[in-house]
C-alpha cells in the first residue's frame, strides 16, 4: 500500500499537524521523526489538560493492553504519560490494522496548551518507543512491511500545508536530485552527518552530527556556527530575556548555506526571521539558535521546510535522501 496525509502548518509555522483516523476517530496529530511513540489525548485525560483537543475514545474498538504503561518527555522538556491499546490506525489511506495506541492520562502543560495539536505520531526508530513492559513499533514500523517501498517522504512547507507521503517518491515534489547519506541508528533518530555551512559566502564552520526531526521547530546549531551566522546580522544579540538570539525584524538575514553529502542546500533567510519577539514587534526570534543543554545538533522544521527529504529504510542500511524543493 501507499498513501499521502497534509501536513498543515500552525501558527508561524511552530509544528504541523496531520489527520490521522485513530479507531475510526479523527485527530489531528504532530509527526515527529524525533520520537517514537504515538501517543493520543484521550477520554482517559483529565478534563483540566484535555478541554479544546479531540480526544481518542478507546472503548469503540481499542482493545487494552493489560498493565503496559508509557511515559515520554522530548528535547524541549515537555512530555506526557499514558496507557496503551492496540486498534486501527489510517494515515492517508495507509492502515494499520493493530497499531500501539497510546492514551495520555497526563501531559505537560505545552501540550495541554496547543489545542490544536490532538497528539503526536512518531517516526523514529522503535528502540526508543518508551511503552513498558514490552516496547512497540511505531507506525511507519507496522506498516513498513505492507508498503509499497519500505520509505517514507517529507515536504514541509512555509505558511501552507505540505505532505507526508509513504511507500513511494512523488518526483514532482522536488527539484533537481536526490541526495542520499548514511544514517546513524544508535541513538534511535534519523541521525547523519552534515558538512560546511556558510553564509554571505563567508565560512560558519561544519555542523557535523545531526539529526532530521519534524518534530523540532527550529535549527539547533553548534554554538560556534551559530555565533558565526549571528554576527553577520547587524543588532542581532543573545537575549537570555527571550531565551535565545533576537535581531531587529528590518534586518537583513543573510541565507543559510549547508553541505551535505557534497552538495550545496540553502535555508532561506526569510525562514530564519522567524517569529516577533515581543509584542512591539520591534525584535524578532531567530530560526537558528545554539544546540546548548540538547546534547544533539537539531535541523528542526525551519531547515526541512526548505527541502524534501526521504526516510529510507529500503535496505538494510537506513539512509535519507535530500532535495531542493
Ligand atoms: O524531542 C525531540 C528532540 C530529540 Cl533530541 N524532538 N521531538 C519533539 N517532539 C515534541 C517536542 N520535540
Amino acid at each position: 500500500q501507499s498513501g499521502s496525509v497534509a501536513a498543515n502548518p500552525e501558527q508561524y509555522d511552530e509544528s504541523y499537524l496531520c489527520p490521522v483516523q485513530v479507531g475510526g476517530q479523527t485527530l489531528n496529530l504532530d509527526f515527529d521523526t524525533g520520537s517514537a511513540d504515538l501517543w493520543v489525548f484521550s477520554t482517559l485525560t483529565p478534563a483540566s489538560e484535555s478541554t479544546g483537543h479531540a480526544k481518542y475514545n478507546p472503548k469503540t474498538s481499542g482493545k487494552a493492553k493489560s498493565g503496559y504503561t508509557w511515559n515520554i518527555s522530548y528535547g524541549d522538556n515537555s512530555g506526557a504519560s499514558g496507557t496503551v491499546y492496540a486498534d486501527k490506525v489510517v494515515v492517508g489511506g495507509v492502515t494499520a490494522t493493530s497499531q500501539a495506541v497510546e492514551a495520555a492520562t497526563s501531559v505537560s502543560t505545552q501540550f495541554m496548551q496547543d489545542t490544536d495539536n490532538d497528539g503526536l505520531l512518531g517516526l523514529a526508530f522503535s528502540t526508543i518507543n518508551t511503552v513498558q513492559p514490552q516496547q512497540q513499533t511505531t507506525f511507519f514500523d507496522t506498516v513498513k512491511g505492507t508498503l509499497a517501498k519500505k520509505l517514507f517522504t517529507v515536504d514541509l512547507k512555509a505558511g501552507t500545508a505540505g505532505t507526508y507521503d509513504f511507500g513511494y517518491i512523488d518526483n514532482s515534489k522536488y527539484s533537481g536530485t536526490i541526495t542520499y547519506v548514511p544514517v546513524k541508528t544508535t541513538n534511535g533518530f534519523w541521525e547523519f552527518t552534515a558538512g560546511a555551512a556558510t553564509a554571505n559566502n563567508r565560512s560558519l564552520g561544519s555542523v557535523g552530527d545531526a539529526i532530521a526531526d519534524t518534530g523540532t521547530t527550529l535549527m539547533y546549531l553548534p554554538t560556534a556556527v551559530t555565533s558565526a551566522y549571528y554576527a553577520q546580522i547587524s543588532g542581532s544579540t543573545n537575549s537570555a530575556d527571550a531565551g535565545g538570539y533576537i535581531f531587529p525584524c528590518d534586518a537583513d538575514v543573510p541565507d543559510f548555506h549547508i553541505a551535505i553529502g557534497g552538495k550545496s542546500f540553502t535555508v532561506p533567510g526569510e525562514y530564519i526571521n522567524f517569529t516577533p519577539a515581543d509584542n512591539s514587534g520591534e525584535q524578532c526570534f531567530g530560526g537558528i539558535q545554539p544546540n546548548t543543554g540538547i546534547g544533539f545538533t537539531i535541523l528542526g522544521d525551519v531547515f526541512l521546510k526548505a527541502m524534501f527529504v526521504v526516510f529510507d529504510q529500503t535496505t538494510s542500511a537506513p539512509r535519507l535522501g535530500f532535495a531542493a524543493q
